[in-house]
């Protein structure tokens, strides 16, 4: 069956047998190498512009948990950066790693970090996601390191939901949440072109890369360690190490919006 996971008989090193796209030219995610980064003076100032109202509910699906929002209407979307036209907001999730020094899916010269948030946008020249998910243009996701510090005060409803879908399958409601305030104060970014990072690996993302983390206190990435990948009733594995790690550039060019 299509059952992928992240460890050693379904993880990342397997995923080629049942997608082989897995070998394609752009997969995701890389290594930035921010010297190898061109400073592109046209891309635009990035805009995201969320209604916290589009939040739905928070889902844990055996890979990750997700927070989801309404995506049938332009009320929360993303414009600007390397991107032409509009990408609505459908979720956001995280991948993490086991302890501190992994987790995170993409690196800055050679730097893991801990954990990495990902929000998931679709381009609104298509009717659905789904049908955006596998054009070239089809995606959007803006990744968003997590550096260890100070309790993000931030995450914390988003964490204080995790006891209540600690199981895969689980899901509850999760209204009124605005994603702008998971962001840092800097927009600064790398771009270039990828793919998801889980299986189908579609190759339809355009990745958006802050440079600036965000904090998490080591209590916070304890909670994010205490879900899941098992569904109730099953032998409990720890949620953990979920991050493919980064892929050939094949000829790619990273850009960056700042200098
Ligand atoms: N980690 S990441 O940000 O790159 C990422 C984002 C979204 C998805 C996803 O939606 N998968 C399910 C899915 C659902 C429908 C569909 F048409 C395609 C499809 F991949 C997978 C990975």
């Amino acid at each position: 069956s299509h059952g992928w996971g992240y460890g050693p008989a379904d993880g990342p090193d397997k995923w080629a047998e049942n997608f082989p796209v897995a070998n394609g030219p752009r997969q995701s995610p890389i290594n930035i190498v921010t010297k190898e980064a061109q400073y592109d003076p046209s891309l635009k100032p990035l805009k995201p512009r969320y209604d916290p109202s589009n939040a739905k509910g928070i889902l844990n699906n055996g890979h990750s948990f997700q927070v989801d929002f309404v995506d049938d209407t332009d009320s929360s979307v993303l414009t600007g950066g390397p991107l032409s036209g509009t990408y609505r907001l459908r979720q956001f999730h995280f991948h993490w790693g086991a302890s501190d020094d992994r987790g995170s899916e993409h690196y800055v010269n050679g730097i893991k970090f801990p954990c990495e948030l990902h929000l998931v946008h679709w381009n609104t020249k298509y009717p659905s996601f789904g049908e955006a998910a596998d054009k070239p243009d089809g995606l959007a996701v803006i990744g968003v390191f997590l550096k260890i510090g100070a309790a993000n005060p931030r995450l914390q409803k988003v964490l204080d939901a995790l006891d209540s879908i600690k199981t895969k399958g689980k899901q509850t409601t999760f209204s009124n949440f605005d994603a702008k305030t998971l962001l840092p104060a800097s927009l600064d970014h790398w771009t270039y072109e990828g793919s998801l990072t889980t299986p189908p690996l579609l190759e339809s993302v355009t990745w958006i890369v802050l440079k600036e983390p965000i904090s998490v206190s080591p209590a916070q990435m304890a909670k994010f360690r205490s879900l899941l990948f098992t569904g109730d009733g099953e032998t409990p594995c720890c949620m953990v190490d979920n991050f493919r790690p980064p892929q050939l550039l094949k000829g790619r060019h990273v850009r960056a919006s700042f200098k």
